[in-house]
C-alpha cells in the first residue's frame, strides 16, 4: 500500500516546484489500466498548503452573484445603451466592486465537487473553464462517463472569435479542461504537457456543445487522453493530449 507523501511547496510557485522536486519511486505500475487507483492515493492539496472548499459549501448568494455578473458581462459586451446610461451604470458597478473587494482568496484554493456518479473531483475554485466562483468561466460542468468525462455548455458572444463562432483558444481551453478532468478522475490529477487540437468544423455560439474527454492509455506518470467537441451531433474539434500526473513519494 502506497502512503502518499508529497513534495511540499510554498504556493506562489504553484505546482511547478512540486512537479520538479526530487522524485523517488513511482508508485504506479507501468501501463496501469485506468480506474484502478484508490482515491486514498490521490494527492491531497492540503499537503501542498492549498485550502480545499467543498463545492456545496459555496453560499447560494455567491453562486447567484456569479451568474448575475456573468449576465452583466454579456450585457456589457453587447450593449448599445446611450452614453449617459453607460456612465451611470459604470459608476454603480465601480461602487459595487469596492463593496465586494474583500481581498483576494488564497491563490490555488481548491474546490472539491462530487460528480453525479459519486466521484470526487478537485479543481481550482476560480478555474477559468469550470471554476464555480469565476464569472468569466462559462462554466463547463463535467460528469463521469465510461473512460472519462462529458458535459454540455452553451457559449454566448463573450466567447466569440470569428463572427458567430467560438474563439479557437476557447475551444482549446474547453478541450484542455475535458482531457485534464478525464485524466484526473480516471487516474490522478496532473498537468497538460501536450495538447494538439484539430479544428474540424466551425464551433457555433448559442448552441449546446457536448465536450468529452476520454483516457486512451497510461504509462507511468503519462496519461494519453482524447477529447472532442460536438455541436448538433457533428464533431467540430478534437484533441490528443498528454497529461503528466503529480508525483507522489513512497511513504
Ligand atoms: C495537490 C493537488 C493538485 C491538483 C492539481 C491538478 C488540478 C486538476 C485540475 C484538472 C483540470 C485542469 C485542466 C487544465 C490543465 C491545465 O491547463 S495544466 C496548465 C498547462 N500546463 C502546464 O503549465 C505544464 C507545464 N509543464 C510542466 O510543468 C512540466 O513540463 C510537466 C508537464 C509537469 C512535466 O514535467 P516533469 O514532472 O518534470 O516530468 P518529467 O519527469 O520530465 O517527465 C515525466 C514523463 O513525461 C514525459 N514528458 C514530460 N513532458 C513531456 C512533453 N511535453 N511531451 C512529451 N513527453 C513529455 C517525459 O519524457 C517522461 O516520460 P517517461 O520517462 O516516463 O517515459
Amino acid at each position: 500500500m502506497v502512503s502518499p507523501k508529497y513534495h511540499r511547496v510554498e504556493f506562489g510557485s504553484t505546482l511547478v516546484r512540486a512537479l520538479h522536486g526530487p522524485t523517488t519511486t513511482d508508485p504506479y505500475e507501468e501501463h496501469m489500466t485506468v480506474n484502478t487507483q484508490p482515491v486514498a492515493d490521490r494527492p491531497d492539496p492540503r499537503a501542498f498548503g492549498l485550502p480545499v472548499v467543498e463545492q456545496d459549501q459555496i453560499p447560494d448568494e455567491l453562486r447567484s452573484l456569479v451568474a448575475g455578473v456573468r449576465s452583466l458581462v454579456e450585457a456589457v459586451a453587447d450593449t448599445e445603451a446611450d452614453p449617459a446610461t453607460l456612465a451611470e451604470v459604470d459608476e454603480t458597478v465601480r461602487a459595487l466592486t469596492d463593496r465586494i473587494a474583500t481581498g483576494p482568496r488564497q491563490v490555488g484554493t481548491m474546490v472539491r465537487r462530487t460528480m453525479a456518479d459519486g466521484t470526487d473531483e478537485l479543481g481550482t475554485i476560480t478555474n477559468i473553464v469550470a471554476g464555480p466562483t469565476n464569472p468569466a468561466a462559462p462554466p463547463l460542468e463535467l460528469e463521469r462517463v465510461e473512460g472519462g468525462v462529458q458535459g454540455t455548455v452553451t457559449l454566448s458572444t463573450t466567447y466569440q472569435g470569428p463572427p458567430g463562432l467560438v474563439h479557437g483558444g476557447w475551444i482549446a481551453a474547453l478541450l484542455d479542461q475535458a482531457v485534464g478532468s478525464a485524466s484526473g478522475v480516471e487516474t490522478s490529477p496532473g498537468l497538460t504537457a501536450k495538447l494538439e487540437v484539430n479544428y474540424r468544423n466551425p464551433t457555433p455560439l448559442f448552441t449546446p456543445l457536448e465536450v468529452t474527454g476520454k483516457v486512451v492509455r497510461t504509462e507511468r506518470r503519462k496519461v494519453y487522453v482524447s477529447g472532442w467537441i460536438r455541436a448538433n451531433g457533428q464533431v467540430t474539434a478534437e484533441a490528443e493530449a498528454l497529461m503528466i500526473r503529480v508525483p507522489m513519494e513512497e511513504g
